[in-house]
């Protein structure tokens, strides 16, 4: 069958099915970010603690780390092929996020505690970390998607702009999640997020039918050479590339500095810069509005000029300058943290429009899934799971100033909540080490890229 037959060769078929998969992504990220804006309301009207959230903001990596379940999404996604795993994914996003809206809504909680945590605070975490498995999971089959459908077109365009779809949902999730909140009830946003992933699914159902007609175009099943199946085997083949472990560290490393960050950046808003809390989220969702235009522009870049190296290292730059502007204790003017957003929105679109497309210059694709998997991983270790935790309590311990009781308008009452008050220096200065890590990774990356030429620095086509 020769290539010029193939439907992904027709460039609305292509485009369709990225937007039919777009929208999980968009629905995910809604849900995986809408508890960011809610924190202070968690604290005032569900009495947790900062180390409570990052106990459950970190819980989206528990089933993907403890229980291996990124690894057993790769390798799934790698044998059983995109159209199940994501369907899987979905589901997963869904169940979770379901569980997450019943702990916020249900008293039948209250006062209850279940291994020496909040019963709330538990089921809330365990519903996040269901969810986390399938965010994960459908980021990777995502991705592999768009390389299945875009080799040798506009991949890097098509990846950043996938990326940058999930990014709407995180800024929508940031600029409506406390208006939301205050409007019907905590548990409201995740209501809209469960209603929302359904709606996902029916896009992914959608997408299913077209790759299976995507096959048939080819006269063949997702991986019909036997050559091509992935093997146990090649896990070693990928854990053994030094070049692999400075991307899977510049990732954690860079996610460490931006991700937790999102999950403090709407109570930053409060504490410091004095914002009210219902619009707490508006300048943090400046962020991922900033990289919707900005990753799919510079991805396009780097198809067409290359220099995928010197990108990441530019990205690693700009948020460790951003976190450094936020970190100084005298500056306290909303508009410094405007700035301060919008730098590390540049930051946040360099690096992943850049590393993201960089995996299939360095791993082969029958590895992808697997390599992908594996990446997300070390990423869920450190950046999703640690970081976060380590952030809340750094808060509760070092941070805290005081606490104060204040009636507040929630769904038309007036009610009284407890306001609490943080320094948030510390936290903000270990974001600007995990920025100037990054740098260091970022430069090891392109002295290695020098050296085994993987062909970062050059244009798309030069794919192995
Ligand atoms: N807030 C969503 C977390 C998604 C994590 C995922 N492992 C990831 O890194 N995706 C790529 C990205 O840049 O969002």
């Amino acid at each position: 069958m020769s290539q010029t037959t193939s439907l992904r060769e027709q460039k609305t078929v292509r485009w369709t099915a990225m937007a039919l998969v777009s929208m999980g992504m968009l629905c995910g990220y809604y849900v995986a970010d809408v508890a960011s804006p809610l924190k202070p309301l968690l604290e005032g009207q569900l009495g947790w603690t900062s180390t409570e959230y990052g106990f459950y903001t970190g819980a989206y990596g528990w089933f993907n780390v403890f229980l291996g379940m990124l690894v057993v999404g790769g390798i799934v996604l790698d044998r059983l092929g995109a159209r199940l795993t994501g369907f899987l994914a979905i589901a997963f996003m869904f169940l979770g996020t379901a569980a997450q809206w019943w702990a916020l809504a249900t008293t039948s909680l209250a006062g209850s505690q279940w291994l020496g945590v909040k019963a709330q605070v538990l089921m809330a975490a365990l519903g996040y970390a269901l969810f986390g498995v399938g965010i994960e999971w459908f980021g990777i089959t995502a991705t592999k998607i768009i390389v299945r459908w875009f080799k040798g077109h506009e991949m890097a365009l098509a990846m950043g702009l996938q990326v940058a779809v999930g990014r709407l949902g995180t800024a929508v999730a940031l600029g409506s999640g406390a208006a939301i909140a205050v409007a019907l009830s905590v548990a409201g946003p995740f209501m809209v997020g469960t209603l929302a992933l359904a709606f996902g699914l029916v896009a992914f159902l959608f997408f299913a039918s077209l790759d299976r007609r995507l096959d048939a175009s080819e006269r063949g099943s997702e991986s019909a050479n036997p050559e091509d199946q992935f093997r146990l085997s090649d896990i070693g083949g990928i854990l053994s590339d030094r070049g692999f472990w400075l991307l899977t560290g510049l990732c954690a490393l860079f996610y460490s500095a931006v991700f937790p960050f999102l999950k403090y950046a709407p109570d930053l808003m409060v504490q410091k810069f004095g914002i009210e809390e219902r619009l707490s989220g508006i300048i943090p969702s400046l962020l991922p509005f900033g990289t919707i235009l900005l990753t799919p522009f510079f991805g396009n870049l780097y198809d067409r000029k290359g220099k995928g190296a010197t990108i990441m290292l530019l990205g690693a730059l700009f948020i460790t300058g951003s976190h450094l502007l936020l970190a100084v204790p005298f500056l306290k003017f909303w508009p410094v943290a405007v700035v301060a957003v919008l730098l590390l929105g540049v930051g946040f679109s360099l690096v992943p429009s850049a590393m993201w497309p960089s995996v299939p210059k360095i791993v082969e694709e029958r590895r992808l899934g697997t390599a992908y998997a594996l990446i997300f991983f070390i990423q869920n270790l450190v950046a999703l799971m640690g970081v976060p935790y380590l952030i809340g309590w750094v808060l509760d311990r070092f941070c805290l100033r005081g606490k104060e009781t204040v009636t507040q308008e929630i769904a038309g009452k007036l009610e009284e909540i407890v306001r609490v008050h943080y320094d948030y220096t510390l936290p903000m200065l270990l974001f600007v080490l995990f920025g100037l890590l990054a740098v260091g990774f970022a430069l090891a990356m392109k002295a290695e890229d020098r050296r085994r030429g993987y062909g970062l620095e050059l244009p798309a086509g030069n794919v192995k």
